[in-house]
């Protein structure tokens, strides 16, 4: 039965490539440019008719002086018309790819767009489940493809095209068996061309995945390269590098050789169309059915006239490629499911309660980052509105896990989580972001100023709440003694900038943000003692009137919260306040002992008994 997906592009590329997903994927995105880009290919023929004219006039010179009087007017009447014929071809050939080119930009542009939207609408987890290098070859190369197809294969094609068939209708008026001759080849010729750009179809998506492979072993090289030098690994890194840059030459010369085999055999015939040409034509010379000036006519224009066609064939060969691409940006365009938390019921966007503290709930929530393993089972808990919650547990309890589900990054297997009551998954676009501010550990910072950055949620913020915010965070402190101050542009990152200060910055951000539910992720853990306590009075700030959970490994930090989780395994195991728990002995009071026990040693070497040396988070007056 015929439905939708028959049309999907992994149905229509099954048993090889998908040689209409980029003609697909331009209609889809050439937006309004439909009368430019015909407007090109108008006159790109109207190029390849001024280059036929200028032949023509130099053949009719020929035929003046071999079979006429050598009229010189004559004559120069043809040398003008050649003239035009060049010049026309210049300006056409130049306009045709001036247009072509905007209009390939512009498509490009939506392309790089619609990519854009697609991840920023999925979750989180999904797209970063991704190599960098994967976003690249699509964003970058793949649309790069598309610039070839646009601006060059569709005019310079219908160009040759209607040219080669005028030429051959103009031909076999004069002489129908020199056209035949001339044209002989020409079907061999191409067919040879399709099956060198066939032969190579099956290996274009095993080479794209090599590239793919290759850019993210550089990536990973350079990226870690400090780790690699340090732990003496650059033997070991380099060579998957290396191998990756092999496999990719392997498989390049792979294609090379499938291509010459038949490529070759395509140049030759090409060529070889005098060579059928000039028997036939002497032969009808000689039995006086052929004019000399006919019998010129074809050796001059014969081979010469499938040149353009040659061209285009010539930029065929990239076809496999450009085919691989797009079917892999229209595969990442149609994939996946949007982030359910953009799933609106037509509920309005502010609900009741909005910027007000709301409470979270986990009711039976189950998920697993990979299908078969799941790490969070029937989670429920409850966090009141206006409260701290910390959630504590064994590296990979799933508390990290937690943070991002309640963010949004992911959509859970079951169960649901509520905001103020409210099911996350039937929130209107943009509504949980609205609620949700987030300090990770790794303060994710953009391209941008300083000021850009803490303005992210609030890019109308005026200045006097930029200070306000930015002396809360105490990320004055440091951006007094930039020379451009707010405005000084951060490397990538935020190179150039202490863990701290990024995280001063993360957390001016949230302030601004302004939002009633706030999660923490180790948000201190990168802390360096210098800049402890500037981030703590910050967050301290933040968390005063909020809904706060707090994920932290140092448990001295969280020990004044309201309530603390213990998650094992995916479950709450226990929770209760920090007193009560470590009354009942339970597997909290054994992380407590577990954290305290190395500390106090090194405490005791410097002389104090108690690993929180006064730099604990403190909400407000309660914390
Ligand atoms: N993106 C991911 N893909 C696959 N598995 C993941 C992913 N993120 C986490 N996990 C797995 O999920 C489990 C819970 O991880 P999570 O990071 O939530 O634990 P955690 O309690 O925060 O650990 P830690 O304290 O070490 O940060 C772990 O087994 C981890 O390996």
């Amino acid at each position: 039965m015929s439905s939708e997906k028959d049309r999907s592009p992994r149905r229509r590329r099954q048993g090889g490539l998908d040689f209409w997903a980029a003609p697909l994927l331009l209609v889809r995105y050439l937006g309004g440019r439909t009368t430019q880009l015909l407007g090109a290919v108008a006159l790109g023929i109207a190029a390849g008719f001024g280059e036929l004219l200028s032949v023509w006039a130099i053949w009719r010179v020929v035929v003046v002086i071999v079979d006429g009087d050598g009229d010189p007017a004559t004559v120069w009447r043809h040398v003008v018309l050649c003239g035009v014929g060049v010049l026309g071809r210049a300006v056409a050939y130049s306009a045709a790819t001036a247009l072509a080119h905007l209009v390939a930009f512009h498509t490009i542009a939506e392309i790089r767009l619609a990519l854009g939207g697609a991840w920023v609408r999925r979750p989180v987890g999904e797209v970063r489940r991704r190599h960098s290098s994967t976003a690249k070859t699509l964003a970058l190369d793949s649309c790069e493809k598309m610039e070839l197809f646009i601006a060059h294969v569709i005019p310079e094609t219908a160009a040759a095209v209607t040219v080669w068939i005028s030429v051959t209708v103009w031909l076999f008026t004069v002489d129908w068996r020199m056209t035949v001759a001339a044209v002989a080849l020409v079907p061999l010729a191409f067919a040879t061309m399709l099956r060198a750009i066939r032969s190579n179809g099956h290996r274009m998506g095993r080479w794209l995945e090599a590239r793919t492979a290759m850019e993210a072993a550089v990536l990973d090289l350079l990226t870690a390269l400090p780790v690699i030098r340090v732990f003496n690994r650059t033997g070991a890194e380099h060579r998957r590098t290396t191998d990756t840059v092999r496999e990719n030459a392997r498989l390049q010369s792979e294609w090379g050789a499938a291509f010459v085999r038949w490529g070759s055999p395509f140049s030759s015939l090409v060529a070889s169309t005098v060579l059928v040409i000039t028997p036939v034509g002497t032969w009808l010379l000689y039995t006086g059915d052929l004019t000399v000036s006919g019998f010129l006519l074809f050796v001059v224009i014969g081979p010469a006239y499938p040149v353009p066609l040659v061209t285009v064939f010539h930029r065929m060969v990239a076809l496999p490629m450009l085919a691989a691409g797009a079917t892999a940006i229209e595969t990442e365009l149609a994939e996946g499911p949007d982030t359910g938390i953009h799933r609106g019921t037509g509920a309005p966007a502010r609900v009741p309660g909005y910027l007000r503290p709301v409470a979270v709930d986990f009711d039976s929530v189950s998920f697993s980052h990979e299908p078969g393993s799941e790490v969070l089972h029937n989670l429920s808990f409850h966090v009141p509105a206006d409260s701290v919650t910390a959630i504590v547990g064994a590296s990979g309890a799933g508390k990290s896990t937690v943070i991002e589900l309640m963010a949004g990054f992911h959509t859970p297997d079951s169960g649901k989580i509520r905001l103020g009551g409210r099911a996350v998954d039937e929130m209107e676009p943009g509504e949980l972001s609205r609620h949700v501010a987030a300090v990770f550990q790794k303060p994710y910072l953009i391209a941008g100023s300083i000021r850009d950055n803490i303005c992210l949620a609030r890019p109308d913020a005026d200045d006097a709440t930029i200070a306000a915010v930015a002396h809360a965070a105490a990320v004055d402190g440091f951006v007094e003694d930039l020379p451009e101050g707010l405005e000084t542009v951060l490397g990538e990152s935020g190179a150039g900038l202490s863990g701290g200060q990024r995280q001063r910055i993360a957390i001016a951000r949230a302030l601004l943000a302004d939002r009633p539910v706030l999660l923490l992720d180790e948000a201190t853990a990168a802390t360096d003692p210098d800049n402890e306590a500037a981030v703590h009075r910050g967050l301290n700030e933040l968390t005063r009137g909020r809904t706060v959970i707090v994920v932290a490994h140092r448990l001295h930090t969280i020990r004044h919260a309201d309530n603390i989780i213990v998650l094992d395994g995916g479950t709450v195991a226990e929770q209760g306040t920090h007193d009560e728990l470590i009354a009942r002995g339970g597997r909290y009071a054994v992380l407590w002992g577990a954290h305290t026990v190395p500390a106090d040693v090194v405490a005791g070497r410097a002389g104090t008994t108690h690993p929180d040396h006064g730099t604990g988070m403190h909400r407000g007056d309660q914390l």
